[in-house]
């Protein structure tokens, strides 16, 4: 961690702040990650976080809640907002919630990660870019570096990037390089004040291990979905329970219902024989072993819910506020 970024904002935040157990200065702050959809802003905060809390695929937007992600570091306390992309063509009850959490997501951060794939700027990020006031420092995060196979031409659009807004810094990066990703940290912490952590400095988000369950059967019902399941698919959780085990630690079970759109969406889900949703419940079922640290017992359900994203009343029972 850079240790001169970390004073430099200490003298120049000009507060008391509060000093940690070995007397130094403490600092922490809100870093919110946005960007279009797809552009790699799940990938970006678990690599900061160190661990898989938000879910990825290549579905376009698979992330739609407010994710908090907590990373400390000698003084530095990083607390990730991450964002559902920016959705422009529908304006489904479903969006309009999407959107609404993005724009109070950057309300009140101290830093902005803006995510584009580096060497492109579309209609849809001029969007998400058009959000964003003068007053919040904004990081652009030129992601997908590795991707770029003409990297003279990365110069020049980031000189026209220079015109579109008041960038604090360019950060040209590939967010699966452990490099970049070290490199980035050292960025954000100059921007985080002083002040005293909010969270205890071994916690990582926010989220319940319920929610964290839902995420998790998300991702696998997308992964193995691939592209033929519309996003508006989500996942509910009817039962997660704690039991006493005499043979592990930990045991939980948990019921969670996938809930689609149509019936052919349905026999999708399961597959032929049951195959598929056998392979969801299975890597969900390891990855939230792990992840929590317990033997899990995992049922999942199919239900059909025709309209259920056009219906405002239904998304928000379905957690989406
Ligand atoms: N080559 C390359 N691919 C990346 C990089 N970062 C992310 N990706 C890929 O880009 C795709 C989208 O990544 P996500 O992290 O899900 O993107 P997102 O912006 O969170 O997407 P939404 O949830 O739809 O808003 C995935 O297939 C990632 O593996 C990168 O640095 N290089």
């Amino acid at each position: 961690m850079n240790n001169d970024a970390t004073n430099s904002v200490a003298a120049t935040a000009g507060d008391t702040g509060a000093a940690g157990q070995n007397g130094l200065q403490q600092h922490c702050g809100l870093i919110a990650i946005v960007g279009k959809p797809n552009v790699g802003k799940s990938t970006l905060m678990n690599a900061l976080v160190g661990q898989k809390i938000s879910i990825t695929s290549r579905k376009a937007q698979t992330t739609r809640h407010r994710i908090t992600g907590i990373r400390t570091r000698e003084q530095t306390q990083f607390v990730f907002v991450d964002t559902p992309g920016f959705q422009t063509k529908h304006s489904t009850a479903l969006n309009k919630s999407l959107n609404k959490t993005v724009l109070g997501a950057i309300g009140d951060v101290d830093l902005i990660l803006f995510v584009v794939e580096a060497g492109s700027f579309t209609l849809a990020d001029a969007k998400v870019l058009s959000l964003l006031g003068p007053d919040i420092p904004v990081l652009l995060i030129a992601n997908k570096l590795d991707a770029v196979h003409r990297r003279a031409e990365i110069a020049p659009w980031l000189r026209d990037m220079q015109q579109r807004h008041p960038f604090a810094e360019f950060v040209p990066m590939s967010a699966k390089n452990k490099g970049d990703i070290e490199r980035l940290f050292g960025i954000c912490a100059k921007y985080l004040p002083a002040q005293p952590w909010w969270y205890a400095e071994d916690e990582l988000t926010d989220r319940s291990e319920k929610f964290l369950a839902s995420e998790t059967v998300r991702e696998k019902l997308f992964r193995f979905t691939g592209d033929e399941l519309p996003y508006t698919s989500t996942v509910v959780i009817d039962k997660f329970d704690e039991e006493p085990s005499k043979t592990h630690g930990r045991m939980l079970r948990i019921s969670a219902t996938i809930v689609v759109e149509r019936d052919g969406h349905k026999a999708m889900v399961i597959g032929e024989g049951g195959e598929r949703l056998k392979r969801i419940g299975t890597e969900a079922r390891q990855e939230l072993e792990k992840l929590m640290g317990a033997k899990v017992f995992l049922e999942l359900w199919v239900k059909v819910r025709s309209g259920w994203a056009d219906d405002e009343a239904r998304v928000r029972s379905f957690g989406y506020e």
